[in-house]
């Protein structure tokens, strides 16, 4: 039997390309897209999708599970919306996986306990790119011995927040084996506000924007006389699409929710 799928975001950067995966895939359905705006009846009625894409374009969550009863919703909007659709998927018993960045670890804590209560599944993965995953476990691993790090995060000028999700749960998984350290000279001062970037735990982190680049990170780490960079890099976002499809089917199969691909894969 396939998997009913809705895609909150279909007319976005990531949103468009989820679409066509999961109108590809033939364990799939896409049975309703979410949209914030009145776009159309239906995704045939946007220039950028063919005439046989005909999945209902809804602006209400309950409206589109009701009519439509998901599986899964896969929500690639923003940061300012993306708290509330996995809190209303929860609450209408619709398995949210996640790619959109910017939650708070307050919300984080809420939407577990929501998942857990109601023993359903729920993936909230920062970067779905098996590449990004590995960079992120590898410099985990590199912490333990060279704990001196800064993470530098590239994304296009588009990017709504900063830092990016990926660079925030590098950090965090960082933190896990790190002993808390500040880096950097005690007596430093910024004669330029900002000039030695977000501080996470004594971690540095420095986000560049710029037309032309997609997603990309370093992860620089300092040692006696050597140094390491574990470097990853998305150049397209097709990257990212093996990992969507990989969620949805895997969220069927979860009770609880799961912050990062690196605890599944
Ligand atoms: N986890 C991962 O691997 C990845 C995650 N991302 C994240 O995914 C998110 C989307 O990225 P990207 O596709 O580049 O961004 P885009 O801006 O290209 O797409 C976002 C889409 O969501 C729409 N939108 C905004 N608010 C709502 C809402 N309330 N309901 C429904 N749709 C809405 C926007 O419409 P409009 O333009 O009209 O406002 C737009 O079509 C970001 O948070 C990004 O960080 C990105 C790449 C990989
Ligand atoms: O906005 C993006 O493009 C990306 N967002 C995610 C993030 O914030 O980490 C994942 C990837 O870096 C692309």
């Amino acid at each position: 039997m396939s998997i009913r799928v809705a895609i909150a975001g279909p007319r976005g950067k990531m949103g468009a390309e989820a679409v066509h995966t999961v109108m590809k895939h033939d364990k799939m359905e896409l049975v309703a897209v979410l949209d914030y705006k009145e776009v159309g009846k239906t995704l045939a009625d946007l220039e950028m999708f063919p005439a046989s894409y005909t999945a209902p374009i809804f602006t209400d969550m309950s409206e589109l599970v009701e009519a439509t009863a998901p599986d899964v919703l896969v929500d690639l909007t923003s940061p300012h919306a993306v708290y509330k659709h996995t809190k209303e998927a929860l609450n209408l018993n619709v398995r949210p996986v996640i790619g959109t960045t910017g939650f708070t670890d307050e919300q984080l804590v809420e939407l577990s306990a929501i998942a857990k209560e109601k023993e359903l599944g729920c993936i909230i993965a920062p970067n779905f790119a098996i590449g990004a995953i590995l960079m992120m476990k590898f410099a985990k691993e590199a912490a333990k011995y060279l704990p001196d790090v800064e993470i530098i995060e590239m994304h296009h000028d588009q990017k709504l927040d900063a830092p990016s999700g990926t660079a925030v749960k590098t950090a965090q998984l960082i933190q896990e084996v790190r002993a808390q350290k500040m880096q950097g000279h005690p007596e430093e001062k910024e004669t330029l506000k900002g000039a030695r970037g977000a501080e996470l735990d004594g971690m540095r982190i420095h986000s560049v924007r710029l037309p032309g680049l997609v997603a990309h990170q370093q992860v620089l780490f300092g040692g006696d006389g050597q140094l390491l960079t574990i470097r990853h890099d998305s150049l397209n976002r097709n990257s990212f699409m093996s990992g969507v499809a990989f969620c949805v089917e895997e969220v069927m199969k979860m009770d609880q929710l799961v912050y990062g691909l690196e605890n599944i894969i």
